[in-house]
């Protein structure tokens, strides 16, 4: 399968000199796969999105979308990219949230009918119909996160960047959040890719984890095969998530168990080792 997204070996130098690097391995999206982008403060995270958002232009290493180079061609692929930046007070614009969502429907000159459809749909999908006549400055900051999204998924692009979507959301909202943005991927078969340093989320997010360190991609895989390599992890002051840390060192004692992508997993696979017949008879006697 063609990928969709390709970056190798990019070098940026911001207007004030600071350069930032991106060696090491290529970054590599499939059509439909859900990547993660983990790394400390400052390893190129947002820098890397820009570039494929055609925002900002290498000096060095190739950045490639659908084939195109967005930085000169973004015309030709900017309706295949949704976008939902870290400071959505940036993003939103409208004086509603429902013209807010209309914005780009509007743009491209669809009709009145076609907008308000589009705009329905976006918002029944994302839970947010009660939200659509708010002025959108008084929103919760969960609830402008979700208005931004639907903004960024009204015209169904095939792609979705994400920086940082879960960041200053409760508990809740970041559950409901994932269940979202799993559902585009899913039902819709959209393409993701997200920013995060919310690790215990990405489990249940991720089909692909890079890890960006010292001006390098070191490592990429399936969340139970980077959650592994923890000596990549502590240089890249990252954490694995506990579970998956808690599952590792059970391995390692012989048992035979995966690194769990979820709760629940985790409790099938704990209950199962834990002598299934034992818990059923107990919990029948409950
Ligand atoms: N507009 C800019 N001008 C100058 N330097 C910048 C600019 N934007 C980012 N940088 C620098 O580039 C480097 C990479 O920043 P970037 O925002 O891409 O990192 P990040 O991995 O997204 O970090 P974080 O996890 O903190 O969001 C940092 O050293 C940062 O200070």
């Amino acid at each position: 399968m063609e990928p969709l997204i390709k970056v190798q070996c990019l070098k940026h130098i911001y207007p004030d000199k600071t350069e930032v690097k991106l060696c090491g391995l290529d970054f590599v999206v499939k059509p439909g796969e859900r990547v993660v982008v983990l790394g400390p403060n400052g390893a190129g995270k947002t820098t890397l999105l820009s570039h494929i958002l055609g925002l900002l232009s290498a000096v060095e290493g190739t950045v490639e979308v659908m084939g195109f180079r967005p930085d000169k061609h973004f015309n030709r692929i900017r309706k295949n990219i949704g976008v939902v930046f870290q400071n959505v007070d940036e993003q939103i614009i409208g004086p509603r949230v429902y013209d807010d969502i209309a914005f780009t429907p509007r743009n491209e000159g669809l009709s009145k009918d076609e907008v308000h459809k589009k705009v329905m749909l976006v918002a029944r999908t994302l839970k947010i119909e009660h939200l659509l006549d708010k002025i959108p400055h008084y929103l919760s900051g969960g609830q402008k996160k979700k208005v931004a999204l639907a903004g960024a998924m009204v015209m169904m692009p095939k792609i979705l960047i994400m920086d940082e979507p879960f960041d200053s959301l409760d508990p809740k909202a970041k559950g409901e959040m994932v269940a979202i943005i799993n559902d585009l991927n899913k039902a819709h078969g959209v393409t993701l890719i997200i920013t995060t340093h919310d690790i215990n989320i990405v489990p249940s997010l991720a089909d692909t984890i890079y890890i960006f360190n010292e001006g390098s991609i070191v490592t990429k895989g399936t969340p139970s095969e980077v959650f592994q390599q923890t000596e990549i992890l502590k240089k890249a002051n990252l954490e694995p998530p506990i579970l998956s840390e808690l599952f590792d060192r059970l391995r390692k004692r012989g048992y035979d168990i995966e690194i769990p992508n979820s709760l629940e997993d985790a409790e099938e696979q704990l209950l199962t080792i834990l002598n299934p017949k034992e818990i059923s008879n107990e919990g029948a006697k409950n």
